[in-house]
């Protein structure tokens, strides 16, 4: 039976680190501050949000909902954008996804100043990130969380074939990226691939990451005795259960390791989402963030 990732735990730990940084940074006056905008009342997202809101506050962040109505206007999102870029208060800005049909969510993203892109979708920070650029520029928290997991359960990426399944830019794309720049042969699939191919693929991984919202995508003959499986997808069934992209009871068996849902990669989001803050406030006062996020 595999070992079962404990998103939770981790992500406790990660949020541990961040408070204690958050201290950090306030004994020198620095309240790191993440604005978050939401449009509209997808139930999704006020969840996500509420959540989101009660974690930050639980580590020291100082964080700022801006709740809009789903007739706002693009103009009034852009001022309120522009506004936050030029708020020194404010370290970190999330616009939440999705956005209502008159809003072009591309041309927000592009607003956020990159320097305050805690979801790292500004073009600048994607440009970096596939540039394999040194220096700090955010990545988005899913990714980022994802790389988190497998260095805290020694999951060993360089000389492994990684199997990506989803290419978004908020999940497949940047964690391509990092998992090449940690040496991994990657494979990035996505719905024009035929399920033979995906099936041959994913058959020889080492290391499986499932990110495409189609549930129980992923079975036990997908996937090769001792590999390790991501599962980022999340759908809501009809009972109110959440279900991922893989057959958990039947693949659990067969892997080294893997993540289940609720309980995986979610949590490591959220705590992401903190530590991207954090490190986002540090950057723009010069503080040196001195504890590796690597002894949590
Ligand atoms: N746990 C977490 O923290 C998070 C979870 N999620 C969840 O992860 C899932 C994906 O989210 P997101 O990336 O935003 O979703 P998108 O809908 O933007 O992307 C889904 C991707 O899956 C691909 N895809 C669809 N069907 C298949 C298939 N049969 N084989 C291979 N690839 C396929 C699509 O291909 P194509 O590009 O060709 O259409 C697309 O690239 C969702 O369930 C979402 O709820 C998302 C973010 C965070
Ligand atoms: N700009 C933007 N950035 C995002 O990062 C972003 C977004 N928009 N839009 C939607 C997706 C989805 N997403 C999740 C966050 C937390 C959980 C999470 O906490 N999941 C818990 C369960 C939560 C529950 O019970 O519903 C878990 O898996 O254990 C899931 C999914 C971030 N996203």
């Amino acid at each position: 039976m595999a070992e079962i990732i404990d998103g939770r735990a981790i992500a406790q730990r990660v949020r541990a680190q961040v408070a204690t940084q958050t201290q950090r940074l306030l004994a020198e006056n620095i309240i790191p501050g993440l604005a978050v905008i939401l449009v509209g009342n997808d139930p999704a997202s006020e969840i996500y949000v509420r959540n989101k809101e009660r974690a930050a506050a639980k580590t020291g962040i100082h964080s700022e909902t801006f709740k809009l109505s789903a007739t706002t206007t693009e103009a009034e999102v852009l001022a309120l954008i522009q506004r936050l870029n030029h708020d020194a208060s404010i370290d970190a800005i999330l616009l939440q996804s999705p956005v209502p049909g008159q809003i072009n969510e591309q041309a927000m993203q592009d607003a956020i100043a990159p320097e305050k892109d805690v979801d790292g979708f500004n073009p600048t920070n994607i440009g970096k990130l596939f540039a394999n650029r040194a220096g700090y520029y955010p990545v988005a928290n899913t990714p980022k969380g994802i790389m988190t997991l497998l260095e805290q359960a020694h999951v060993e990426l360089a000389q492994r074939l990684v199997v990506i399944l989803g290419r978004s830019n908020l999940v497949g794309r940047p964690l391509f990226a990092l998992m090449e720049a940690q040496n991994a042969s990657v494979v990035l699939l996505h719905r024009f691939t035929p399920d033979d191919l995906r099936h041959q693929l994913l058959q020889q991984a080492d290391v499986i990451i499932s990110a495409t919202g189609v549930p129980k995508l992923v079975r036990a003959d997908d996937v090769k005795a001792g590999a390790t499986v991501i599962d980022v997808g999340i759908t809501r069934l009809a009972d109110g259960s959440l279900q991922g992209d893989v057959d958990f009871e039947a693949v659990a068996p067969k892997a080294q390791a893997i993540t289940p849902v609720p309980g995986g990669v979610g949590p490591m989001t959220i705590a992401t989402l903190l530590q991207t803050t954090v490190e986002l406030a540090a950057e723009h006062h010069q503080v040196e963030l001195e504890a590796g996020w690597q002894n949590i």
